[in-house]
């Protein structure tokens, strides 16, 4: 399966066009006041159809609740939800029945420890999504371009399709992924000038290091575009 690449944090129009034009797999958009990402929904709404049908459009939220939810979903229009607060596996069955949408759930990671919930999240949620702890002070659970141990991952077994994130560059996915055995690659802040603010060419190196992490592709089958062409190489 090729590697799947995720930006995150796309707030305008133009980093949107980079990435998608980049080949990214799935633009993620966030929707937290307190994060220099958050966008509002007239945002969403322009960002949401510009993207549509070129990359699976995420939603991360954190903690919503319903109204939220539904307002963000009527607007974005995601094909996935990432939930990155602390929902409990009955929150994301009541998610899922209410909105019908995959579901991917972020699991902070510092020790081994961390993993004792998968089990619980694996029965419900789509994907997992391996995220660097943040610290107890900080004012938001993720987007704070700092990396975890990612050994904690290396003897995985889970069933469930997962990426990781958490300080991810150009520089240090092709280790991020060699280590973990992830099948996707998370990026935010390491795709940044200062928080919040996307850089066009950061955006094209990550893309660029996750693709190189990968053995060349065969030829594409029935008209598929191969792992290069998608990467503009
Ligand atoms: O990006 C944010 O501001 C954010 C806010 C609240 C929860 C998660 C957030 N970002 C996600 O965190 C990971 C790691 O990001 P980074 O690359 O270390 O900056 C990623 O999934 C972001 O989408």
């Amino acid at each position: 399966m090729p590697l799947l690449v995720k930006i995150c944090g796309l707030s305008t129009r133009e980093t949107l066009d980079v990435a998608l034009e980049g080949g990214a797999d799935m633009v993620g958009f966030v929707f937290f006041p307190p994060s220099p990402r958050h966008i509002g929904l007239e945002t969403a709404r322009e960002l949401g159809s510009r993207a549509k049908g070129r990359a699976v459009k995420v939603a991360l939220t954190v903690d919503a609740d319903d109204a939220t939810l539904e307002n963000i979903v009527e607007t974005l229009r995601p094909d996935i939800l990432q939930l990155h607060g602390k929902e409990t596996t009955a929150r994301l069955r009541d998610i899922k029945a209410k909105f019908g949408l995959p579901l991917m759930k972020a699991l902070p990671v510092e020790t081994s420890a961390d993993l004792a919930p998968l089990p619980g999240y694996a029965g419900v949620a789509d994907r997992i999504l391996f995220d660097a702890r943040a610290p107890k002070d900080a004012t938001r659970p993720g987007g704070l371009g700092a990396p975890f141990d990612w050994h904690v991952l290396e003897n995985l077994d889970l069933a469930l399709p997962y990426m990781v994130s958490g300080g991810l560059n150009a520089d240090n996915v092709t280790e991020a992924v060699r280590v973990t055995g992830a099948g996707g690659v998370d990026v935010s802040s390491g795709v940044e000038r200062t928080p919040g603010v996307k850089d066009p060419e950061l955006i094209r190196a990550f893309i660029r290091a996750a693709r190189a992490t990968q053995p060349s592709s065969p030829l594409p089958v029935n008209g598929e575009r191969s792992a290069a062409q998608r990467a503009g190489g």
